[in-house]
């Protein structure tokens, strides 16, 4: 029976690399698939892991439609046993919907990507609606980790190593500072809340209290 998968997890935890073993795991079966992804960090059309990893995919923007796209596909005689969906974060509630009918209703399994929560730790709609739509959702299990060791739970927005809780929820971007541009970093709770990255940890604490010489807990 087909299947809508939720695999999620911080920023720079490897869903994308996933992403891209599950295509090539159906694909060495010879089941057939489509990949796709939005506003991904390497540029339109394309899904890219930190580990160098990338292939061609179909950019989905506000406007696009699962279901017209697979029955067109379909009618012209093309064959889908399963869709890859990167950043599926930035899909809108209805694009989530769209997938379950693939699902429900052309027996095609859907394998999505993405980050639960925006820097200011509050779901995005997309996985609102996957955390409400999915049949099963899956951690990933190579954990990011906050500076003081933790598991990282949340995805901080910084600007100067500062943590911002200000500004749009789509930012596309990476984990490196650099001077005054927007940045992430990954953070546990404790940390998140108390608004203490990397940077500031540095800054403040002593360096005593900062494990293996740049972190504390
Ligand atoms: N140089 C490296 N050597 C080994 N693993 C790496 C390296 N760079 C990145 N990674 C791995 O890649 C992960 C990020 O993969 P990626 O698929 O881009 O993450 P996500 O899509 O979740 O943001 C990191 O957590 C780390 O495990
Ligand atoms: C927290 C947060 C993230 N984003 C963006 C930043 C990246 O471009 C992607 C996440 O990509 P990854 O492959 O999981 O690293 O999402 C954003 O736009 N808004 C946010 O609040």
């Amino acid at each position: 029976m087909a299947e809508l998968l939720y695999f999620t997890g911080t920023m720079d935890c490897g869903k994308s690399t996933l992403a891209l073993q599950m295509d090539h795991n159906h694909k060495a079966r010879g089941r057939r698939g489509r990949i796709f992804t939005s506003h991904d960090r390497a540029g339109e059309s394309v899904l890219s892991s930190r580990l160098g990893l990338s292939a061609e995919a179909v950019e989905v923007r506000e406007e696009f439609d699962f279901w017209d796209y697979v029955v067109g596909e379909l009618t012209h005689g093309g064959r889908i046993d399963y869709v890859v969906c990167d950043e599926a974060q930035f899909y809108s509630p209805l694009q989530i919907e769209q997938l379950a009918r693939l699902v429900d209703e052309l027996q095609i399994d859907v394998f999505c990507f993405g980050i639960l929560t925006d820097f200011r730790a509050t779901l995005f709609p997309g996985s609102a609606r996957l955390v409400e739509l999915a049949d099963r959702m899956e951690l990933l299990q190579v954990e990011a980790l906050c500076w003081c060791g933790e598991r990282a739970t949340h995805n901080a927005r910084t600007i100067g190593g500062e943590m911002v809780t200000e500004g749009e929820q789509l930012m596309v971007g990476d984990m490196e500072t650099r001077d005054h541009e927007p940045a992430y970093e990954v953070l546990c709770r404790r940390h998140y809340r108390r608004r203490l990255t990397q940077a500031r940890a540095r800054a403040t604490l002593s360096p005593e209290v900062l494990p293996f010489g740049g972190a504390a807990s």
